[in-house]
């Protein structure tokens, strides 16, 4: 790619994506296409010198046993509060709410994120859906949107952004009830979620939007 092709900065981005687990390859095409120089990130060395970190889809109680096991997490919390630019596609964004409403056991997850997630708020795997989301600030067109066993946005603190939201009543009947509409896409400074998956739907809106207006 020639100099300036992304946003005028002249370099090309160096984005890492977390791959203990999850839909990694997905992250990596879109991101290579985008003009990025992708970085598998498993181990704290491999934080060094990146401009971006992609947390992708996947089981994020998984992804956080592996990570505790292989000894990465600290590595990637310091990362975060260091202002690395983060973007979590579903269980991504799970790995980095505050606070889990549902944890399997002791899960963890990194944070950074002030808001308390549910994970798969609005149902199982057949539960899947697609849908068109208005998202001014990202795209000029609807974005379009897969959720797979996704987690919601329950709770938001002031410096949180939302984004993007769906209808409640997309919730599983049954979860805690939540009036008014439901955030699916949060952005607080340098750290941006979704509970959907851009990378397995062509629409690389929000793929852009982190480069061009996070990772700058
Ligand atoms: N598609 C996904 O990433 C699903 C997330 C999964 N429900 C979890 O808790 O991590």
């Amino acid at each position: 790619m020639s100099d300036g092709d992304l946003n005028g900065r002249g370099r090309v981005p160096v984005i890492g994506v977390f791959a203990l687990q999850g839909d990694v390859a997905e992250h990596a095409r879109v991101l290579a296409a985008l003009g990025a120089r992708v970085v598998p990130v498993r181990a704290a060395a491999d934080l060094g010198g990146l401009d971006g970190l992609v947390i992708p889809g996947g089981e994020s109680s998984v992804m956080d046993k592996l990570s505790r096991l292989l000894g990465v997490a600290p590595a990637v919390r310091e990362a975060i509060a260091s202002g690395l630019p983060v973007y979590g596609t579903c269980a991504g964004m799970i790995m980095l709410a505050d606070s889990i409403a549902n944890p399997i056991g002791g899960q963890q997850s990194f944070g950074g994120l002030d808001v308390t997630v549910q994970r798969n708020a609005f149902g199982s795997q057949v539960d899947s859906f697609e849908t068109a989301l208005e998202v001014p600030g990202v795209s000029g067109e609807p974005v379009h949107a897969v959720f797979i066993r996704a987690p919601a946005v329950l709770r938001s603190g002031g410096e949180v952004q939302v984004l993007a939201s769906v209808p409640a009543s997309r919730l599983e009947s049954g979860r805690p009830a939540k009036a008014g509409p439901v955030p699916v896409a949060v952005r607080q400074g340098n750290l941006l979620a979704t509970s959907f998956h851009p990378e397995v739907t062509g629409d690389w809106s929000f793929h852009r939007y982190f480069l061009e207006r996070l990772v700058r």
